[in-house]
């Protein structure tokens, strides 16, 4: 367990680093674009120096936390060490060359820290965790809650998304915050949150999240990629045969008392061709499952992909459009998928042919699906997703969030369903011990592992033998010449260990120095800060 402060007032952080510094002199020497960036992160530090002063005789300006797998034996002492520990008792070792460990590419990396085989992993008293806020929106399971809650987080849960106005109003003072596929977080959300480390999406789509803009203020993203993938084929097969069936009408007409025994247009699967558009997570599962049921499968994707089975991957969406009988849809949202279904695709496909949607409401136009079933194009659809979401349970579903709903409703053979498909027990509680656990290992330890819009950096564990050791986390520009000035910083110290990566505009730096006091600690801080590159600088130890 690493604690750790960021952006803190240098002011107030300096009397528990033991420092004897003029308030004067530490603004005049930092750059005024520096101090506006710390006044508005000053009353975090300033809440965690009272709350500490009071009831703890510990350095005041940390924030931290502590791994969700702390084993007892492993636990060192309560506490912190007291200044005189940190800054006299220790001086720094015999200085070695910085060992530079460049990062390792991609997911295969495992995201809970790696330890050191020598000795015991360095896990310490989660102390003044109960500073980081946490609001979780969208009803995220409670498992996932319960590993933040045992952080020792303050963790706030709400059953539905905000509308912005009072996202805005909520997330101004949260550190952390975790949400499913409704909730907005545009540049406007995300430059209302300035203490803002990191959002969890506890869901596979990170499209409602502006992850550029998120990386450029240092915010991390996480999600689950694939928690819910099972969830989600399983209610596409579910709705395939149900489709073929007309089930769901025939169910309704019999609840309004209707017996409507018909066998015209319904059909077994199997021998029909199912044409999966987006051969992901989703998509691979889809394919296993529609062969066992005796279906043939092709898939289109803008990558080329290894069949499932025997699945074969045709070239151009026309083709799968003029082969299928079922054309499922499980492509990301993105500009090129908008509205990659309207009345021109439509035309392409078999008369008779089926249309699933479980992926984004952006990707389909439902007007033109309306039209396509009128005409009998179409022998039905079924619909998971929708341009506009309601962003809670209720009596939303009406001409006034989507103006074609009404006419939707009265499509035959058309299965609406409110966004269900990855809503399962299953899917929710390992999206929610996924999300969480990447949650706590970044704010606790730094760890990028599986992030959307970051380098995926991480070091092994600092161990019970280091206790000196310090975590420095520096995100920055990917700009050249930032390295050598960020070596020329910590190159005055140990550094035992350093991983660097960097994805687009944006680079992440994780070392761990040996040796240092808090003067010491302070003194890198504010270098860094100091470098115009710099985006975000965490110290954790
Ligand atoms: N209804 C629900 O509850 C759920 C919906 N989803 C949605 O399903 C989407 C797909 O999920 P996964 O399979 O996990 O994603 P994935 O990222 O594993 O797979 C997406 C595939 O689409 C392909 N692709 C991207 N652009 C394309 C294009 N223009 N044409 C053809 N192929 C393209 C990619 O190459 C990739 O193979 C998610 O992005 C999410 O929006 C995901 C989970 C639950
Ligand atoms: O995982 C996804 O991308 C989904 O669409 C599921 O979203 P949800 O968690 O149900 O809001």
């Amino acid at each position: 367990m690493l604690r750790g402060f960021s952006h803190g007032n240098l002011e107030d952080i300096s009397p528990d680093l033991g420092l004897d510094v003029p308030s004067g002199q530490m603004r005049r020497s930092l750059p005024r674009a520096d101090l506006s960036r710390i006044v508005r992160h000053d009353h975090i530090v300033q809440e965690v120096i009272v709350k500490n002063t009071m009831a703890l005789s510990v350095p005041q300006s940390l924030l931290h936390g502590s791994s969700r797998s702390r084993s007892p034996s492993l636990c060192l002492p309560r506490g912190l060490p007291n200044s005189a520990d940190l800054g006299e008792a220790l001086e720094p070792g015999p200085r070695a060359e910085p060992r530079v460990v460049m990062s390792s590419q991609g997911r295969s990396l495992q995201r809970s820290t790696t330890h050191s085989s020598a000795a015991a992993a360095r896990e310490l008293k989660p102390f003044a965790t109960a500073d980081i806020k946490i609001l979780l929106l969208e009803n995220v399971n409670t498992a996932g809650q319960d590993i933040l809650r045992q952080q020792g987080y303050q963790v706030e849960a709400l059953k539905s998304s905000l509308p912005e106005a009072e996202l805005i109003e909520k997330i101004q003072d949260v550190h952390v915050i975790g949400i499913r596929s409704k909730t907005q977080l545009t540049k406007k959300v995300i430059d209302s949150a300035p203490n803002l480390l990191v959002i969890g999406c506890f869901c596979i789509g990170t499209n409602q999240v502006d992850l550029k803009h998120a990386a450029q203020k240092g915010v991390a993203v996480f999600n689950s990629p694939f928690s819910n993938s099972r969830s989600v084929a399983e209610q596409v097969i579910s709705e395939i045969i149900a489709l073929a069936r007309q089930i769901c009408d025939r169910s309704m007409e019999l609840h309004q008392g209707k017996w409507n025994k018909v066998s015209a247009g319904c059909w077994e699967v199997r021998g029909k061709t199912l044409g999966i558009v987006g051969y992901g997570h989703i998509g691979n599962q889809l394919s296993v499952l529609a062969e066992a049921m005796g279906m043939r499968v092709i898939f289109y994707d803008v990558v080329n992909l290894m069949s499932m089975g025997t699945a074969h991957q045709v070239s151009t969406l026309d083709e799968l459009l003029q082969q299928a009988d079922f054309v499922t849809l499980h492509v990301p949202e993105l500009p090129e998928t908008e509205n990659m279904i309207s009345t021109e695709q439509l035309n392409k496909m078999k008369d008779g042919s089926y249309l699933l949607n479980l992926s984004r409401g952006s990707i389909v136009d439902i007007q033109a699906v309306i039209d396509a079933s009128r005409s009998g194009k179409l022998a039905g659809a079924a619909f998971d997703v929708y341009p506009n979401e309601p962003a809670a349970n209720g009596d939303y579903f009406n001409n006034s969030l989507n103006q074609w709903t009404d006419a939707l409703n009265s499509c035959k053979n058309f299965i609406l369903t409110p966004h269900i498909g990855g809503s399962t027990e299953e899917a929710q509680r390992a999206i929610g011990v996924e999300v969480a656990d990447a949650l706590v290992q970044y704010v606790n330890y730094g760890t990028t592992l599986g992030a959307c819009n970051m380098p995926e950096v991480n070091l092994r564990s600092l161990t019970a033998d280091e206790p000196n050791h310090v975590r420095m986390v520096y995100i920055h520009q990917n700009v050249p010449g930032v390295l050598r000035r960020v070596n020329e910083i910590l190159g005055d110290h140990n550094v035992d260990k350093q991983m660097t990566d960097s994805r687009g505009d944006v680079a992440y730096l994780m070392a761990d120095i040996s040796n240092v006091n808090q003067q010491q600690i302070k003194d890198i801080y504010v270098a860094l800060e100091e470098l115009s590159s710099r985006i975000r600088t965490r110290v954790l130890y």
